[in-house]
């Protein structure tokens, strides 16, 4: 594996890494304003009324802190998380056991919930919206169902891929709210929240340099923040440098806007190949050997955030701003 997918990976084995730098409670986790604002609202209300509140979709690109949010609203609201996944869940029964688990007023957590399947989604609209489910036992002709009642629960579901949720799951949300990319403000107070979790120290025009380098992303700023102090801590420096920070990032091929390898040959991709586009995604894909949801889910979001790419009716097509940044010339 390249270094460079290990930066965007979102697999588990950071997971340990990962749980050491989540913020615990909303005053704690920095960004998204509004998201914020608006939930503390909800969850105060809630509080006061001595309800649980309503149920959660929390949508956006990977890494942006959407598991974080969901375990600091357990927190906040006083109560337990169960967290499990879309894809985990493969039977009725996996979920009828977990709803029937909770206690009343936690928190259940489904992340990649846009991979539910579509007989386990069913169980769940009764459950959301009146707390309980509906179970058929015994077999052939002396199967019945029995309805069962669930304690009240707020479900916090978590998708990149918001628009792959069918209408009667996403309907049964009473807040439903998106993740925007961090600016660079406030990766770098995520950046000196981590160094202060490490004890290591770090310049802060190495902060701001880092998160400039971090597509908007918390989870990208904190893998390479360890990268970083990697090579700091191997040439023996006490205090991470802007230097350094930039040196190590150069050999991670991170370029100054946060690109990496895959970014690059996306975009030369359709530079060279696509005479700069439109070009549709499948083809781009097949050009430069990647999957097409890799694509679309992970790389795209920036690129477009950034303004390097548009999406247009008849595909993708880079702009003058990718041009200028490969300081290549576009032809007409
Ligand atoms: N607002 C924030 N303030 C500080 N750290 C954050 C914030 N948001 C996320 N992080 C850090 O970034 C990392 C990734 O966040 P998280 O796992 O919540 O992302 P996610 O949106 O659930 O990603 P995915 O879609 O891949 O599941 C965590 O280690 C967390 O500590
Ligand atoms: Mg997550």
């Amino acid at each position: 594996m390249d270094l460079n997918h290990d930066i965007l990976d979102t697999k588990e084995h950071v997971e340990d890494e990962e749980n050491q730098l989540r913020p615990q409670s909303f005053d704690e986790y920095i960004g998204q304003t509004d998201l914020k604002k608006n939930l503390k609202v909800f969850v105060g209300a809630a509080k006061l009324r001595n309800e649980t509140l309503d149920h959660v979709l929390l949508y956006g690109p990977p890494g942006l802190g959407k598991t974080t949010m969901s375990m600091i609203i357990a927190n906040e609201m006083g109560t337990h998380l169960k967290a499990t996944t879309g894809p985990s869940i493969e039977k009725t029964g996996d979920l009828v056991a977990i709803l029937t688990s909770l206690e009343p007023g936690d928190v259940l957590f489904i992340d990649e919930i846009h991979r539910l399947n579509k007989v386990v989604e069913e169980i769940l609209y009764p459950a959301m919206e009146d707390f309980y489910v509906d179970v058929v036992i015994g077999k052939e002709a002396s199967t019945r169902s029995i309805r069962i009642d669930l304690p009240p629960f707020t479900l916090v579901g978590a998708t990149t891929r918001a628009g792959d949720l069918s209408a009667p799951l996403r309907d049964r949300f009473g807040i439903v709210s998106k993740l925007e990319y961090y600016n660079e403000t406030e990766l770098t107070a995520i950046i000196d929240r981590t160094s202060q979790v490490y004890r290591i120290d770090m310049d802060d025009e190495a902060k701001v340099e880092l998160a400039r380098r971090s597509r908007g992303t918390p989870r990208i700023a904190n893998r390479l923040f360890r990268r970083v102090r990697d090579f700091a801590q191997y040439n023996g420096d006490d205090i991470i440098t802007k230097s350094r920070t930039i040196e190590a990032l150069q050999s991670l091929k991170v370029d100054e806007l946060g690109l990496d390898d895959v970014d690059h040959k996306y975009l030369l991709g359709i530079i060279q190949r696509f005479r700069g586009g439109p070009v549709g995604l499948e083809a781009i894909a097949a050009s430069i050997g990647e999957e097409p949801l890799t694509l679309e889910d992970v790389y795209e979001p920036y690129l477009l955030q950034t303004g390097l790419i548009k999406r247009t009716p008849r595909g993708r097509v880079v702009t003058e701003l990718a041009y200028q940044h490969f300081h290549i010339s576009k032809e007409s």
